[in-house]
């Protein structure tokens, strides 16, 4: 399996607070991975160390083949890492249009034509998004601003897509819509993570899985072969 993203020991602390301990992660070129766990687990510790957001206190992370431990957030989405963050954090006051492209000039520049990702790319694969083009962005229902927020992901060409709790506080219709996109988006060749309070939804979306519990990897495999029954215990923990 060629990774694009390697995850070892990682250990990492808000202060004297200590919310990643030891952790292995691992996504191949093409690959959808869950990430689950309730609650506090780490999962969003862990997308921030991955993102350049914050420095671990140990271990290693190493990004298309670089190591990319102390690399700044910035330098990551040129190199092709990019996030849908928890709560979209779109542009208010700007129409759907601009929020799109205010991706495209920090986008990498070394994709092959036929992969990249284009704004008529985004219409087809969300056609709401060219009917509301023109609309200020927070006149869209939540299911169309996520699809906003995936859009502007894609517009930055990434090799890696993490996408942060893209269902949280979306009707089960929306999100299905937007969870049947994966595999469109992954043909091109993007790996893409999701963080996912749903575990059914995680366990159908994706190729593997991880389950984080306060901060360690509890659980990690092919996602058709791990049982509801086992993801319960690595979720809660054994005294659940
Ligand atoms: N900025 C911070 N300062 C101190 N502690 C933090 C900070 N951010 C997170 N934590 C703590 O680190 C632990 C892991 O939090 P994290 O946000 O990574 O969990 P999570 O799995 O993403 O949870 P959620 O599903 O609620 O987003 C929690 O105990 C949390 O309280």
């Amino acid at each position: 399996m060629r990774a694009i993203l390697k995850v070892r020991n990682l250990c990492a602390a808000y202060g004297d607070f200590q919310a990643l301990f030891n952790v292995e992660f691992e996504i191949a070129a093409g690959e959808v991975v869950a990430l689950i766990g309730a609650n506090g687990a780490g999962k969003s510790t862990l997308l921030k160390a991955v993102t350049g957001l914050i420095s671990p206190s140990a271990g290693e992370i190493a990004f298309a083949g670089e190591s990319t431990s102390r690399t700044p957030a910035h330098a990551l989405v040129r190199k092709g890492l990019a996030m849908v963050p928890e709560g979209r954090r779109l542009f208010r006051g700007m129409t759907v249009e601009d929020n799109l492209r205010v991706c495209l000039d920090r986008s990498r520049t070394d994709v092959e034509q036929a992969l990249r990702w284009t704004i008529p790319r985004i219409h087809e694969l969300f056609p709401v998004l060219k009917e509301r083009r023109r609309e200020l962005v927070e006149r869209l229902s939540g299911g169309q601003q996520q699809m906003v927020a995936v859009g502007r992901a894609l517009l930055a060409q990434p090799r890696l897509l993490l996408c942060d709790e893209i269902s949280l506080g979306l009707a089960p219709k929306v999100v299905k819509e937007i969870y049947q996109k994966l595999p469109e988006i992954r043909a091109g060749g993007t790996s893409i993570v999701i963080v996912e309070q749903d575990v059914s939804l995680a366990k159908s979306s994706s190729d593997r899985l991880y389950c984080l519990l306060e901060g360690r990897v509890t659980l990690s495999g092919p996602s058709c072969e791990i049982g509801l029954e086992a993801i319960s215990r690595a979720y809660f923990g054994a005294h659940s």
